[in-house]
């Protein structure tokens, strides 16, 4: 379970995310939704690690993570897609998707480690690239795929992970017709296994609609509505605040 408790960053004066308590549990996708500038992002960086907090906690089955770099609250099984910068950009894509395999069973991300013998491993990162249909393109530099493709090695390589907790920040964002569903696909099946807790930055409603179990809505940093996504997503509060039509008056 992930929990975060009144959890803030200031950047100067500007507060972009504001007192956040929120409890995540397994077997749940919450999505989290907002204008543009809502601190979405910012919330992912903090539970993260990536950006630490100016005040409250971040908790992992109970445990107080808040003050643990990323890559240790990684190893505590909180997964973040990786962004480009942290893709190998000079290795094969098979490659990059073998080192996330290695990490998850405890040999680091340690490049030269000798691979061939472990044939488990390299099945499991076949099966990866295949369901992520990168399997064509397995031997091609990951700084030389498109944009498209880069996005789906991150979503690969944090299937590799295979962490208690999926992160996903516009997993399909920049992604063609052809390679939205593909990852849309391996969220779907990851929520049948019923054992892991997923957040889902998402914009695109019929996304929401169909994958969200829950949705919690932020604006200004804050939290204005969490609940089931129908009553959620009806709430006048809500289509101000998410479509940024009008500005939101306080809640009562
Ligand atoms: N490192 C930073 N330094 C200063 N301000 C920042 C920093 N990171 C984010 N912000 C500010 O915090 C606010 C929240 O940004 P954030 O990217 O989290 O919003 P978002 O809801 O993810 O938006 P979008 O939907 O556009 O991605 C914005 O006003 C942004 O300018």
């Amino acid at each position: 379970m992930l929990e975060t408790r009144h959890l803030s960053i200031r950047f100067g004066g500007h507060v972009a995310v504001n007192r956040v308590s929120c409890v995540f549990t397994p077997g749940t996708l919450t999505a989290i939704v907002g204008p543009n500038g809502a601190g979405k992002t910012t919330y992912f960086n903090l539970i993260s690690g990536q950006l630490p907090a100016s005040e409250g906690q971040v908790l992992l089955d109970g445990m107080d993570i808040t003050r643990l770099g990323a890559p240790q609250r990684t190893r505590r099984g909180l997964g973040r897609a990786f962004q480009l910068t942290q893709l190998f950009a000079q290795l094969s894509v098979q490659e990059n998707v073998r080192l996330a395999v290695q990490a998850r069973h405890g040999g680091g991300l340690n490049c030269w480690r000798v691979w061939l013998d472990r044939q488990d491993w390299l099945e499991e990162t076949r099966e990866i690239l295949a369901e992520t249909q990168l399997w064509p393109q397995r031997d091609a530099l990951a700084a030389s795929l498109p944009h498209g493709d880069q996005r789906k090695l991150e979503v690969a390589m944090l299937m590799a992970l295979d962490p208690r907790v999926y992160l996903f920040d516009e997993p399909t964002a920049g992604m063609s017709a052809d390679d939205a569903p593909v990852v849309l696909d391996l969220i779907r099946r990851l929520k049948t296994r019923r054992d892991r807790t997923i957040l889902l930055v998402e914009h695109k409603m019929d996304v929401l609609r169909e994958l969200a179990d829950r949705i919690v809505v932020l604006h200004q940093g804050a939290l204005v509505a969490d609940g089931e996504p129908a009553s959620v997503m009806a709430s006048p509060l809500v289509q101000q605040a998410y479509l940024g039509v009008a500005p939101v008056q306080e809640a009562a």
